[in-house]
């Protein structure tokens, strides 16, 4: 993997930053949040054959496309994981994210377990990884309901799926549990500015040090 710089001019790896938790318990939200505030960021924007909701922009949200499409990316070898989750194919498509690691950016995924794990045995050391929980199984239905994008019975295929997608919660390197935004987005904020100072990825150090050592042994 090609390295990009840290906001204090040392080189290091780009890395993929993966938010999972069950429908509703606030990773497109988190992840707006992460876009507009920390520099270096960019959203994998998958590919789904679900219909688009209200207020979702293709390009934007998903690449909305049909099942033949997505079959022909699959094929073709176009996404870096895909899964069906909730009776519909979803998948990340690979050239966006190798093009921003080579440039030295971070890769936000919203993604499920499923691809979780696929990205994790493809890149294991470049990826981070955090589950959302909701703080109560009401919360979490209260906001699916508020978010009044889907069905009943959309919801309710949701909240049946929600312990399943839960029993994968130790699979993750962090967890957080969203009681409230604010709150939430600052332990994530957190997780992220650490995991950019893990030495390991920072492949400039040895250079820079040397540098000091020279500069100091005169
Ligand atoms: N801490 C919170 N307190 C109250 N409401 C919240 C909180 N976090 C998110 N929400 C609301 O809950 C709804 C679901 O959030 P969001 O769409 O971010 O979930 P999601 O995990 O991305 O779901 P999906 O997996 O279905 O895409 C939204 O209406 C959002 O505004
Ligand atoms: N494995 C993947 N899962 C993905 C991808 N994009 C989204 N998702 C997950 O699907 C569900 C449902 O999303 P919704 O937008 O229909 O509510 C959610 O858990 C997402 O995280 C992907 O590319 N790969």
């Amino acid at each position: 993997m090609t390295t990009g710089h840290g906001t204090d001019g040392v080189e290091r790896r780009g890395l993929m930053f993966v938010l999972s938790s069950p429908s509703g318990a606030g990773k497109t939200t988190l992840s707006r949040m992460l876009i507009d505030r920390m520099p270096g960021l960019r959203m994998s924007v998958s590919a789904t054959t679900r219909a688009m909701r209200p207020g979702e922009v293709d390009g934007r949200d998903y690449l909305f496309v049909d099942k033949a499409k997505f079959d022909a990316m699959v094929k073709g070898d176009e996404l870096l994981e895909w899964a069906t989750v909730f009776d519909n194919s979803y998948g990340t498509p690979r050239a966006p994210v190798e093009t921003a690691l080579s440039a030295g950016q971070d890769v936000l995924f919203d993604i499920d377990w499923q691809g979780t794990q696929q990205l994790r045995e493809k890149a294991r050391a470049d990826v981070v990884s955090v589950f959302i929980l909701p703080p109560s199984a009401g919360d979490l239905e209260k906001r699916l309901h508020s978010r009044a994008q889907d069905s009943d019975e959309v919801i309710r295929k949701r909240m049946s799926r929600a312990s399943h997608e839960m029993s994968h919660w130790a699979e993750y390197d962090y967890i957080v549990i969203n009681h409230n935004v604010d709150d939430a987005f600052a332990e994530v904020q957190s997780i992220l500015k650490a995991e950019r100072l893990k030495r390991e990825r920072r492949t400039g150090l040895v250079s820079f040090v040397r540098g000091l050592q020279g500069q100091l042994q005169g």
